[in-house]
């Protein structure tokens, strides 16, 4: 479904990517570690086409992505790490989730966004509500592939549980493909069905186990 060939990128002369490449299928969970700074965001950023490559071709099903048009949803969606900064903290719930399309009750079932949340904004929701919210509006009917940025790092370990599992059962049942970045190799082994990390600009397999006997 993805294909990324010799991803390359540079900020301020240092060489964070360096002839990356990825495949994902769809449908697939695939985790994405490697230490602080190794690039994930960064590469995270380029997938969903916020980032241009110095070097590199990402295809999906086989063409290159059309660039970004306002009002047309991207097949490939980026959570951010920081839910807080993804929003407009100014608009309430039902606003943030129209996003340019209705949203669709069963996604916001799915992963417990309550109708009673519809007129309040952003800082009057918990994190986990926020985080919940903030993917909600990342759903369309064309996403191939959902980017989670560190997205539960600020959540406490059974909000954190809960999200992933619904998040990945949503997308399981979409076959959409999901890219977990995460630091915790622990978060992989349970949610993913394979990870990978970066080092030195490329991606590898981790030391370990990298094939998971099973999914969620
Ligand atoms: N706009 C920028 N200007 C300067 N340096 C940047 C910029 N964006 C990223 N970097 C640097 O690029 C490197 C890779 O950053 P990136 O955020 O992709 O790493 P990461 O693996 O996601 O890190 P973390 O796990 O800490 O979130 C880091 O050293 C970061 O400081």
């Amino acid at each position: 479904m993805l294909t990324a060939r010799d991803l390359a990128h540079a900020i301020g002369g240092r060489r964070i990517l360096d002839g990356a490449d990825l495949d994902l299928a769809r449908g697939e969970v695939v985790g994405l570690g490697g230490p602080s700074g190794s690039g994930k965001t960064t590469l995270g950023r380029i997938l969903a086409g916020r980032l241009a490559p110095d070097r590199g071709e990402i295809r999906l099903d086989g063409a290159i992505p059309a660039p970004a048009r306002p009002g047309v949803p991207a097949p490939v969606q980026h959570a951010p790490q920081s839910a807080e900064l993804a929003v407009d903290p100014r608009w309430p719930v039902r606003r943030i989730l129209a996003n340019g399309l209705p949203p669709d009750p069963e996604v916001l079932d799915a992963l417990g966004v309550r109708t009673e949340w519809a007129d309040r904004r952003p800082d009057q929701l918990s994190g986990g509500e926020l985080a919940r919210v903030s993917l909600a509006r990342l759903f369309h009917p064309g996403l191939a592939l959902l980017i989670c940025d560190e997205i539960t790092s600020q959540l406490d370990a059974i909000e954190q549980d809960r999200l992933l599992r619904a998040l990945t059962r949503l997308c399981a049942g979409r076959r959409i493909a999901v890219l977990l970045i995460s630091h915790a190799g622990a978060l992989h082994a349970r949610f993913c069905d394979r990870a990978m990390m970066l080092d030195g600009g490329r991606i590898v397999r981790p030391p370990g186990r990298a094939r998971f006997p099973t999914g969620a």
